[in-house]
């Protein structure tokens, strides 16, 4: 293990011993999920999420009905609660009208995956303001939730997709945003929903395509073996480069806010490990 190799706040001794041996089996999970993902149906049949219905409050409930908020929420749903997404193959095209969205089409481009209840995704957005933001997500509350937020801060960079992240880059062209975050990421915790682990090698073909050349993935996690896990992952992945070099995690950047899950986990005596990749 490299010195590098710790989480930004080093909590081992909080960990419980099965999840420490979980770790040094990381490689040949890493192995048999990859093995598992060849099979061509893979991506769409194994989802990265599981929806759970869990109460709207009033501001989120406003924001999800209420067509003022679909200056942010850019898609509706069918009836079974489904983000329609089949329409959306350019993230820049939503920025195309300069008087709600001044920044244009051509700003940088951040894209976040699966940012729940949009803390801090709303924090990135009013601190960058020049910078443009799309986030994805499936839980109707966090869709909600943040839309208000946006509209509370009169957010003019950011848009708000309810959907698929992968059936949605699947669908936009190459070379098409700056950066992808995916923070908190599930840790899918138990040995059969491995494949549901958003980081696996087949899922980074789909990511890796629509980052531009120079661009970014950027991941953190407070589930050690998860944090191996994506270590291995990415480091193998052919096209991404590890911006802290081979086997190391990045320090925790100062632009990266606290998120809902990393407080959590902290909270529960957790480390976090950052990892940032460029794309060749
Ligand atoms: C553990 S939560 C972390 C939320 C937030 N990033 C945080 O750190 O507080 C993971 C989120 O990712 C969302 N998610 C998982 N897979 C997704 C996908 N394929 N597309 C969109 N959202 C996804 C889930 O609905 C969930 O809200």
């Amino acid at each position: 293990m490299s010195a590098e190799n710790t989480p930004n706040t080093p909590t081992p001794d909080s960990l419980q011993t099965s999840e420490v041996n979980d770790v040094n089996v990381a490689d040949q999970d890493t192995a048999q999920a990859a093995s598992e993902a060849a099979d061509p149906e893979f991506s769409r049949l194994i989802k990265t999420f599981m929806k759970r219905r869990t109460h709207l409050n009033k501001n989120a409930e406003q924001a999800l009905t209420d067509p003022i908020y679909a200056k942010y929420i850019v898609n509706t749903m069918d009836d079974r609660g489904q983000g329609i997404i089949d329409d959306i193959t350019d993230l820049r095209a939503l920025f195309a009208d300069t008087e709600q969205t001044p920044n244009g089409p051509d700003a940088p481009l951040t894209f976040e995956i699966g940012f729940g209840m949009g803390g801090s995704l709303i924090e990135m957005a009013k601190a960058d303001p020049t910078r443009n933001f799309v986030g994805i997500e499936v839980h109707e509350p966090g869709i909600g939730k943040c839309a208000f937020m946006a509209n509370e801060e009169g957010l003019t960079n950011l848009k708000i997709i309810n959907g698929d992240a992968i059936g949605l880059m699947q669908q936009l062209p190459e070379n098409h945003i700056d950066r992808i975050q995916l923070y908190f990421p599930d840790p899918w915790q138990k040995k059969r929903h491995y494949k549901r682990r958003f980081v696996s090698p087949k899922r980074m073909e789909i990511v890796t395509r629509v980052i531009k050349n120079g661009g970014w993935f950027h991941t953190a996690t407070d589930w050690e073996h998860y944090a191996f896990w994506m270590l291995e992952v990415l480091d193998n992945f052919e096209g991404l480069t590890n911006t802290a070099g081979k086997d190391n995690f990045t320090p925790r950047p100062d632009f990266r806010p606290m998120t809902k899950f990393e407080k959590r986990g902290l909270d529960r005596g957790h480390g976090v490990w950052d990892l940032i990749y460029t794309k060749d």
